[in-house]
């Protein structure tokens, strides 16, 4: 056959894997809206309910692949290896079977999904299943019976239009067959990330399915593929364990701030995986309340260094006080009375149990109600519960005096903002300049009116993890986690109920309070056990941009070693010494836009709003990256701190002197600026550049 030829046969059999699964979406369909082998209304009705949740999910499973292409690779296998049968005359799957098996070959086609033939004959094979193993790890050297890999490229479109054939039995241990994983790494980007599950490397596969159990710590460098490897893990994980995972409370991703979600949002939805939760870290540890404020480098410090943990520890304890009044309990006209000594008797038991404020507290309150209830027993006998005595005001009133409730956030705030509370809890735990640094000046008028940062938040589920435990979940992927502190990383440690993906690169920590070992974020996580695994070969920025950027890593990151490209890319570093840049960067979007994909500017952040009024006042249409939003023109103009995890085909740094100048980790910040640019990236700068670029 002709290339051409071989197109379009493969176009053929992708229409027909279109139809099979219309198929069987139809026939799932029709047995959810029919109740195919449901029991009676009644005395079956938890089982009828269970089967159409499996089936609603069946039908959810088979969906949204209209438009996508249903298969991105093939492994040629000899005749026999794969499949036993061949296809007779008159089969009704000979159509699938056709396409699968020649006389010479067999032919397995790789996909999101699985597909089946009207006779329940595989014919297309999820990505994630064990057969398609060999799609991704056979090699000369290891060809597990696979004697060509074919990869697939489409059209804007989504219509097939190329492919590439790899040979792998007896070919050579160097394989160059990489001109469709290019292709795809360089089409230009649009709105959100994609998923690689056609492209995904052998060193990420093996991470992509590391065990369930396994706490895997990935440090890798930029655009090395962190991101997509811990999506894709979760993905995968759903296949095998999805019943397990969601038993076990269903799995969440991480990531450091709404716009990195906004772009990796669409990922999993791709792949099938629509149950998974997505959020920040300050949805997981202060839903509800809005962090307003950022902490200066020194509060920060302290505030995220995990002897906060002991100092709230204490502040919670010391709300409890001794008895210090007898107790009045009315019930049904009668009044019944515990002494002092009689509550401290009590509290003496619950004490030496070593429970927590707030299981403590829940058995107190009961104690003192079973206490009631003797006497009562021991008096005229009573039809009273340990439920009503334990409404009563007089025992409430007792707890209350004994064991108040907390409010978390008020706990937090009554702490900070009164040194002298501060100074007892924190006695012998955070020095004098320590609590001077956190304490809040001026002192806010109320709980109201305090202005909440994220560390604040991370200090509040401290205590709400000290009056209860928080819902856990079966699998977390914690993205950007190399800027968490301690106190974060406990709060994550309490939800997690299983294994967890934590990704990052140290060189990345721009945050004061960000931990700096990967042994130690796993200790504080709770999974001593992790193992780190490393990836250097990046995938985002081509060669000279990232040993441009590398230039960095002996001052913000000594001990990593300089990541390597994977794709060269002609003229894709320009540094611009200027003394007009606002006509420089205008000019280079305006080039960047006449071509395709995205373009962003990257301006120091208090630097922003003076570039919204240069860009806007040479009209061109641009969209400023906030919190929430994801770029809605192809220009955007963003401020480096929220440009972590995004990329950009041409990225334009302005004044890289002013980044570094702005924070004490400002060089870092550069880092991640610099390494933004899939295509190209543009340095303009006034100012001199800093002393490690110079070199
Ligand atoms: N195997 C692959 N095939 C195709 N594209 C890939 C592959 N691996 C990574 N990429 C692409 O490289 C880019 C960088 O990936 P990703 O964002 O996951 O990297 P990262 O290591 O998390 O980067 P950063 O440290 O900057 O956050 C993405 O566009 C991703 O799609």
């Amino acid at each position: 056959m002709t290339g051409g030829e071989e197109i379009r046969a493969e176009r053929e059999f992708m229409a027909l894997c279109r139809a099979k699964l219309c198929r069987m979406r139809g026939e799932a369909t029709a047995m959810l809206v029919g109740g195919a082998a449901e029991g009676d209304a009644v005395v079956d009705k938890y089982f009828n309910h269970a089967l159409r949740e499996f089936r609603k999910k069946v039908v959810e499973d088979l969906s949204g692949f209209d438009g996508a292409p249903l298969f991105f690779g093939r492994l040629d296998y000899a005749a026999g290896a794969v499949f036993d049968d061949r296809p007779g005359k008159e089969s009704l799957a000979d159509e699938g079977m056709a396409h699968t098996r020649t006389g010479d070959s067999d032919f397995l086609y790789v996909g999101r999904r699985g597909v089946r033939d009207a006779e329940g004959v595989p014919i297309v094979i999820d990505w994630r299943a064990a057969l398609s193993r060999a799609f991704y790890e056979a090699s000369p050297p290891e060809p597990m019976g696979v004697r060509v890999r074919r990869r697939y490229g489409f059209d804007r479109s989504g219509e097939l239009s190329a492919f590439e054939d790899e040979p792998i039995e007896g070919a050579p241990a160097t394989s160059t067959a990489n001109g469709l994983l290019v292709k795809e790494i360089e089409r230009p980007r649009q709105g959100p990330m994609r998923d690689i599950v056609a492209t995904i490397q052998p060193e990420q596969m093996r991470l992509v399915r590391a065990p369930v159990n396994e706490t895997v710590c990935i440090q890798g460098a930029p655009g090395t593929g962190k991101t997509a490897v811990g999506l894709h893990r979760l993905a995968y994980l759903l296949f095998s364990e999805r019943e397990r995972l969601r038993k076990d409370g269903g799995v969440a991703v991480i990531g450091p701030n709404s716009a990195f979600l906004a772009y990796i949002r669409t990922v999993l939805p791709t792949l099938g995986e629509v149950e998974v939760r997505q959020l920040t870290i300050d949805d997981l540890t202060g839903p509800g309340i809005e962090v307003t404020k950022v902490d200066d480098p020194q509060a920060a410090r302290v505030k995220g260094g995990a002897a906060m943990a002991e100092v709230l520890r204490r502040h919670l304890w010391a709300q409890r006080r001794e008895p210090e009044e007898e107790a009045e309990i009315k019930y049904r006209h009668r009044i019944w009375r515990l002494s002092e000594q009689d509550q401290a008797e009590e509290l003496a038991r619950v004490l030496e149990r070593g429970m927590g404020y707030g299981a403590g507290r829940k058995l107190y309150a009961q104690r003192l109600a079973h206490a009631v209830l003797r006497r009562m027993e021991c008096g005229s006998g009573t039809t009273a519960t340990l439920a009503e005595l334990g409404k009563t005001p007089g025992i409430r009133r007792a707890v209350r005096g004994v064991w108040p409730a907390v409010d978390p956030a008020r706990l937090v705030f009554e702490l900070l903002a009164d040194p002298g509370q501060l100074a007892v809890a924190a006695a012998g735990v955070l020095s004098e300049v320590d609590q001077r640094a956190i304490v809040l000046a001026p002192r806010p008028r109320s709980v109201r009116s305090m202005r909440w940062s994220s560390l604040d938040l991370a200090l509040i589920d401290e205590v709400a993890g000290l009056l209860g435990r928080p819902a856990r979940m079966a699998h977390i992927v914690l993205d950007e986690a190399q800027d968490l502190s301690p106190m974060h990383l406990r709060a994550v440690a309490r939800r997690m109920a299983g294994a967890g993906t934590v990704l990052g690169d140290l060189a990345q920590a721009t945050s004061p309070f960000a931990v700096r070992d990967w042994a130690a974020v796993l200790a504080w996580l709770d999974r001593p056990d992790g193992t780190v695994e490393v990836l250097d070969r990046g995938y985002r920025v081509p060669a000279e941009v990232l040993d441009f950027a590398a230039r960095l890593l002996p001052h913000i990151a000594p001990g990593l070693s300089g990541p390597k490209s994977f794709r060269r890319r002609e003229n894709a570093l320009r540094v611009i010494g200027t003394g007009t840049p606002v006509r420089v960067v205008v000019e280079t979007c305006e080039r960047a836009l006449a071509g395709e994909g995205s373009v962003c500017v990257l301006a120091a952040d208090e630097d922003v709003v003076a570039w919204q009024r240069e860009l806007a006042a040479v009209g061109l249409p641009y969209t400023v990256l906030g919190d929430d939003l994801l770029e809605a023109e192809r220009l955007t103009l963003a401020p480096v701190s929220l440009a972590k995890g995004l990329e950009y085909d041409t990225v334009v740094v302005v004044e890289p002197a002013r980044i570094v100048a702005a924070e004490p980790h400002g060089l870092q910040r550069l880092y991640v600026a610099l390494t933004r640019a899939v295509s190209s990236l543009h340095v303009v700068h006034a100012e001199p550049l800093p002393a490690p670029l110079r070199v």
